[in-house]
């Protein structure tokens, strides 16, 4: 394969790695090594830092998100993420990893959750929907991440339990106008998920969608869905949608039903954001407690997510198209983890290494 890009001019830059739990450590690994490469490549500064997050954190401080891992990440210019969670610390464990995820993205106030699901043709036979079905498929999700369920009042007492969902009319269109924004860039095609026909904050969602849309992105085409029934659209024809923005369940649920697009959970990166150039950047997925230790989890998603970190954090857009371009040859040469394939699977490392090699190759 011919080079692709010539670099950015040098830049030196602070990154804060947040492993974690589980299959996080053995992803971000991987991820670690191809910013190096890219780094050494290039003739740029990555400082990687390391911070304990999540239950690893619980386990040496009793904090899930311990102050100087978010003093850190404030500093930082970028956060790269793993994953947290796993079955030592139980759901009703009253400190829980879970808690220092959603604490990280309050504390640096990322609201926008940017999930892009595309299909490599490669790995049609590892989705077990029709390849007739996946031609096509390039869509983003816009998840809002710092409001609704997960961020709302919860109480319990021995008869019942209570989560309050909120939305503000400011978060709601902070969220809309990144997705609109995104969708001018793309196909101009906008579609607003809520649950209007039953839920009020769903009603605020629709029609401050609606009015941020109409008034301020005229060349954007907007439709609403309803979650359902979007739920179901998303696998049969997934190929309509561009840019979709729900809030933080929705979208935490409709992108991993959409990674079963692409053919793994493993495949798929993402990028938190905020106001300024600050982001964190982790795959979709958990930390996959049943894969754990087995060094056999796909890092390919986790090195899609330091592509974006390049991309929008650092500016370095030749570079996260190289780090793209070595991942789809890593992919298109057959070096498939085993959620991909059961001929011959590699393993986590391998996969890394093919991304390095691929992107060697690439990097003039
Ligand atoms: N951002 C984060 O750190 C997230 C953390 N979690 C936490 O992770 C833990 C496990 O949650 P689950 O519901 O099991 O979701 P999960 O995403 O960890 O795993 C779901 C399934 O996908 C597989 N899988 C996930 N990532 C993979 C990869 N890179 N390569 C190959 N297979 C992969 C797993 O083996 C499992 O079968 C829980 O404690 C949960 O709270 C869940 C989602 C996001
Ligand atoms: C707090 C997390 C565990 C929520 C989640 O599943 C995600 O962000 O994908
Ligand atoms: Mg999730």
């Amino acid at each position: 394969m011919s080079a692709l890009a010539h670099g950015s001019p040098r830049v030196s830059a602070h990154l804060a790695v947040l492993a974690g739990d589980g299959i996080g450590p053995e992803v971000t690994a991987q991820a670690v090594r191809v910013l190096r490469a890219v780094a050494e490549a290039y003739g740029h500064i990555f400082e990687l830092e390391p911070a304990l997050v999540g239950g690893a954190a619980i386990d040496a401080t009793g904090a899930p998100l311990p102050p100087e891992t978010l003093a850190l990440c404030q500093r930082a210019d970028a956060v790269l993420f793993g994953a947290i969670g796993g079955p030592r610390w139980g759901p009703s464990d009253k400190v829980r990893p879970e808690q220092g995820l959603l604490a990280l993205r309050k504390g640096l106030g990322l609201f926008a959750n940017l999930r892009p699901v595309t299909v490599n043709p490669r790995l049609a036979a590892a989705s077990p929907l029709k390849p007739e079905l996946l031609a096509g498929v390039d869509l983003v999700v816009v998840r809002e991440l710092t409001g609704g369920l997960y961020f709302g009042e919860k109480r319990r007492d021995a008869a019942s339990a209570f989560d309050a969902c909120v939305y503000t009319v400011p978060e709601i269109e902070r969220v809309v106008r990144v997705a609109a924004r995104l969708a001018q860039r793309r196909k101009k095609r906008l579609t607003s998920v809520d649950k209007a026909n039953v839920l009020e904050t769903s009603r605020l969602w629709r029609e401050t969608a609606e009015r941020v849309v109409r008034t301020e992105f005229p060349d954007v085409a907007l439709e609403h869905q309803l979650v359902d029934s979007c739920a179901m659209l998303l696998v049969t024809r997934p190929a309509a949608f561009d840019v979709i923005v729900t809030e933080n369940m929705f979208g935490d649920i409709l992108t991993d039903e959409a990674s079963v697009l692409a053919g793994s959970i493993g495949l798929l990166p993402s990028a938190s954001l905020g106001e300024g150039p600050r982001g964190l950047y982790e795959p979709i997925h958990g930390s996959a407690p049943d894969i754990a230790g087995k060094g056999i989890a796909n890092p390919y998603g986790t090195i899609l997510s330091a592509a974006m970190l390049l991309r929008l954090s650092l500016g370095l857009a030749p570079e996260a198209a190289v780090v793209e371009a070595a991942v789809a040859d890593a992919l298109a040469r057959g070096v498939l983890t085993a959620d991909l394939t059961r001929e011959r699977p590699v393993g986590t490392e391998e996969a890394g290494t093919a991304v390095i090699h691929a992107l060697k190759r690439l990097a003039v």
